[in-house]
């Protein structure tokens, strides 16, 4: 498995559960160090104790050998970073990196499966490129990842499905017979062509995306003319068609995947002469999302913060993640830094990562009650558990002025009004 991030660790770990020897292939020697003794880089629910039984069982190894992990291997995963390039379209380098490391060390039969997020035409250049360099046809299958960060190890061991996309029956074959123990009660294992399984990723991810840009712009809609989007998804959920999932408006979608895959799609329609006009959109509005809690900050305190306390609950980009990367938390502490503002914040896991990021320009509250010590108002970013009953009073008596500024829609307007608090989320009103 190369690549030890949210996706290869999992995904290497996951395989050693079920019997396999894994050896896991990073270039990132600390990591790689720090998981040989048993410390995990990223927090994932379940995962800690995973790695360290099948560690311990001489089932999962860690290496920066190449030579350690590919003569050997049967299957080679990539699961590298295919982060956002310059020009919008995905990164291919440490893919393609992985390609010329792997190469000469191939075992004869060795099949190549590409995890990463890749556009279409990834796989069969892959394949030109490994023929160029081998003198061989090599197998490789495109096998996309559907986890979400907070819930991996379930959603690996648990899959709605599995994708592969392959030019051999054999090779499906041979995918289909590892994924077996996940795929029991039913579970449906996918086979097509490469450029399917390459769309299917991203078409999931923007289907996804989208409809949280249809819910952000509608719930925006409703604040305007005195509806609550709580009712509204409600009214339209029972509706089988359209149902309940990823329809909770908020502060704008963030991390790793949507914002990425939105615009690597993008371009890639772009380069094929379709012009991506729902795409575009999307990505649009969510960028607008992202500075929808600022806007009402300055609408309780003035444009001018120096001398205000904001207080931010939730750095993450959602919760049960330390993940940060596009997390609209970012977006709106940026704003209030620029506007003067003196800034506390609490994420119950994802606080050092910010702090890399931040250093002192932050002030960090232990709990989340110390973030909102003596603030004249309080952001909510990320809707982790322990936000969702906090104690109204004490929070009332501590804070500067009780004025709560919800971008997840964690409370009842009516309740928060009854507490005492100026209380607006994202699309409610207090009339339901
Ligand atoms: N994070 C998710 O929830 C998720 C879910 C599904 C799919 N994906 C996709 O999976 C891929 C990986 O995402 P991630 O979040 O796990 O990335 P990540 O940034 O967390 O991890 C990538 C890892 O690859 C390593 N790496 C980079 N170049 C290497 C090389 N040449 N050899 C060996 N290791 C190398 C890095 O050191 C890092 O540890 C991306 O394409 C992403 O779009 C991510
Ligand atoms: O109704 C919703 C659902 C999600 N979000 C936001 O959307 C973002 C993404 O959330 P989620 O999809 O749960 O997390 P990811 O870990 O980014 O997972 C997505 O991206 C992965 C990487 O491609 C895919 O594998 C997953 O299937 C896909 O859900 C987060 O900022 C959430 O706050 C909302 O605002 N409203």
């Amino acid at each position: 498995m190369i690549g030890t991030g949210y996706v290869g660790l999992v995904t290497g770990t996951c395989f050693a559960e079920s019997g396999n020897g894994v050896t896991c292939l990073d270039i990132d020697e600390k990591k790689v160090a720090g998981l040989n003794q048993g410390v995990i880089p990223i927090y994932e629910p379940g995962l800690t104790e995973l790695v360290k039984r099948n560690h311990a069982a001489g089932r999962l190894k860690f290496t920066t050998d190449p030579d350690a992990a590919i003569p050997t291997a049967k299957c080679v995963f990539i699961g590298v970073g295919t982060p956002q390039g310059d020009d919008g379209r995905a990164n291919l380098s440490a893919l393609f990196g992985c390609v010329e490391t792997i190469a000469p060390r191939l075992a004869k039969d060795a099949i190549v499966v590409i995890k990463s997020t890749v556009p279409v035409g990834t796989n069969r250049k892959v394949a030109a490129r490994l023929k160029e360099l081998t003198g061989r046809d090599v197998d490789v299958a495109s096998n996309p990842e559907f986890l979400k960060e907070g819930a991996a190890v379930d959603d690996f061991t648990k899959p709605d499905r599995v994708v592969v996309g392959t030019l051999r029956p054999e090779v499906t074959e041979v995918l289909h017979d590892l994924y077996r123990p996940f795929l029991r009660t039913e579970r449906p294992f996918l086979s097509m062509g490469w450029e399917s399984a390459e769309m299917t990723k991203y078409v999931a991810n923007c289907l996804l995306a989208t409809k949280i840009s249809f819910i952000n712009e509608m719930a925006n809609l409703c604040e305007r003319v005195g509806a609550d989007v709580n009712s509204v998804r409600r009214g339209i959920g029972h509706d089988q068609r359209i149902g309940f999932s990823f329809l909770f408006p908020g502060v704008g979608y963030g991390g790793s995947c949507f914002p990425k895959d939105v615009r690597a799609l993008m371009r890639v329609a772009e380069d094929t002469g379709v012009e991506p006009r729902i795409l575009a959109a999307v990505d649009e509005v969510n960028d607008r999302q992202k500075h929808v809690l600022f806007e009402k900050v300055k609408r309780h305190l003035g444009d001018d913060l120096s001398g205000k306390t904001v207080a931010v609950w939730g750095l993450a980009f959602k919760p049960r993640t330390d993940d940060i990367r596009e997390a609209p938390a970012l977006v709106l502490i940026d704003a209030l830094l620029k506007a003067g503002a003196t800034v506390q914040v609490h994420d119950p896991v994802a606080e050092e990562n910010v702090r890399e990021q931040y250093g002192d320009k932050l002030i960090y509250g232990e709990h989340h009650y110390d973030a909102a010590r003596g603030a004249d108002l309080l952001c909510i970013c990320t809707e982790w558990n322990e936000f969702r009953n906090p104690d109204l009073d004490f929070l009332k008596h501590t804070m500067n002025a009780p004025v709560i500024l919800d971008g997840r829609n964690l409370f009842d307007p009516a309740d928060m009004a009854e507490a005492g608090f100026t209380y607006e989320g994202i699309g409610l009103s207090a009339g339901g």
